[in-house]
């Protein structure tokens, strides 16, 4: 019987299930195995009431989606923004999915969220959401089950309750449930860093492998946040020209460059850690809206802010030779089509911003044996690793003549189907 498809009216979760079924096709997958890897283990729904400031009763939605533990235990952050839902949260734990398993570390998919306005909350009433919410979540997370992690809204802060939660309530400490804890609390020295540094690698083993110039090159980085801040910095200490970087407030523009570390400087002093009012720190600053940034002419084009962000209104104004993925599923499938033909290359997500999951991972085997990595020796392997891993899938694409975003798929898709293949059905 021909495998009957899912799809969705969330916009991530059909643009994942179309990657899928598409590369599904293209390698051949069996039917079984397809319909398998189309549905998700385990989706979670849980209630979060909580108390606010002014002492009313709010009651908000919180999320755990497991999509597949084939190759180990669930991996993918927790968002809280107020979008967040069931199908956006089987997305994000889908793309997981393949982004460990093209990684190379032993990690399923997995993501959740709560459907909370982080920027409108109280630092009091978010430690109470988080709680309530990792007291909700505790029979289905642990270090050999799901690992969750930050995201849109979280931080390293969250990770500490959620941990802290946990361990209470098991009555013992629990350090490798939650990865993307502070260093001083069983985080690991360069985890903060590491999905930018991974990114800012990618763009720079992408122009290296097209004989492209990295010094002085010009970038464009959308979102300043945890991604895109690094992402910029690196990109920056390679040499690089950054010309324009954005966030909610809008775009920030200087063809001469922009000055990273201030802008990194000016963010981390703002209360919400917004580069409201930079035009007016560095000279010959230009501010224009949050969608101008896709006008702007480049090399590189780093999507690092939402899912959805290039889409069929504004791929065709973009002026990027390339573009790489910071962000997850930034691109929508018809952007993908029309940037193709338009001769941009895209380096999709799961290869582009997987340095994060790989510094989780890197943490999680520091706590589970306790003994605790330099920065230097955490950064090294984590270049190393993402270079070797952006080159396996260039030379995939280049070996079988597809995208980087199906080359990326296919291996990934492999990988998982293998161990779904040799661990069988049976639960
Ligand atoms: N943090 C990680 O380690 C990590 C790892 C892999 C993927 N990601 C993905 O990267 C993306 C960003 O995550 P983050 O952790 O940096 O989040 P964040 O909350 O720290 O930052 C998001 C940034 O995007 C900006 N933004 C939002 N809407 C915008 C718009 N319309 N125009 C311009 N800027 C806008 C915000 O102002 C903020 O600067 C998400 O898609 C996330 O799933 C994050």
């Amino acid at each position: 019987m021909a495998v009957v498809k899912r799809t969705s009216e969330n916009v991530l979760l059909r643009t994942a299930l179309a990657n899928f079924y598409g590369a599904a096709e293209e390698m051949g997958l069996p039917d079984g195995l397809t319909d398998i890897l189309a549905h998700s283990e385990r989706k979670t729904c849980v209630s979060v009431p909580v108390e606010m400031d002014d002492g009313s009763i709010r009651v908000f939605e919180g999320f755990r989606v497991l999509h597949s533990s084939a190759l180990g235990p669930g991996k993918g952050g927790v968002r809280f923004h107020q979008d967040v839902c069931m199908d956006e949260c089987e997305a994000l734990a889908f793309m997981m999915t393949w982004k460990c398993s093209l990684a190379g570390i032993p990690y399923g998919g997995g993501k959740g969220g709560v459907n909370c306005d982080s920027l409108k909350l109280s630092a009091k009433e978010k430690e109470r959401i988080a709680r309530t919410f990792a007291a909700r979540i505790e029979p289905v997370v642990g270090a050999m089950t799901d690992v969750p992690a930050p995201d849109l809204g979280t931080d390293p802060q969250t990770m500490v309750w959620f941990t802290d939660t946990i361990s209470k309530m098991r009555g013992r400490l629990e350090p490798a449930i939650f990865t993307g804890k502070p260093v001083s609390f069983w985080g690991a020295r360069g985890r903060g860093a590491a999905t930018g540094l991974g990114v800012a690698t990618c763009a720079k083993a992408l122009l290296d492998v097209v004989g492209a110039q990295v010094k002085g090159g010009k970038v464009t980085v959308q979102g300043f946040g945890n991604v895109g801040s690094f992402t910029a910095k690196f990109l920056h200490e390679f040499g690089m020209k950054v010309v324009a970087i954005s966030d909610i407030t809008g775009t920030y523009y200087c063809p001469d460059g922009l000055d990273i570390p201030k802008a990194l400087a000016h963010a981390a002093n703002d209360p919400k850690r917004l580069l409201t009012g930079f035009e007016k720190v560095q000279p010959g600053v230009k501010k224009m809206e949050c969608a101008d940034i896709f006008d702007i002419e480049c090399e590189v084009m780093l999507p690092c802010a939402m899912e959805g962000a290039i889409n069929a209104k504004n791929a065709d104004k973009i002026k990027a030779k390339f573009i790489v993925e910071g962000a997850n599923g930034p691109t929508t499938p018809e952007a993908d089509e029309i940037l193709a033909k338009k001769g941009v290359l895209v380096i999709p997500d799961f290869l582009a911003n997987s340095a994060g999951v790989i510094g989780s991972y890197y943490e999680w085997c520091q706590d589970l044996s306790g003994d605790f990595w330099t920065e230097e020796r955490y950064n090294e392997r984590l270049v190393h690793q993402m270079t070797e891993n952006f080159m396996r899938v260039w030379n995939y694409s280049k070996e079988h003549n597809v995208r980087m975003r199906r080359a990326a798929f296919l291996a990934a898709i492999h990988r998982v189907a293998e161990a779904v293949k040799m661990r069988g059905l049976f639960l």
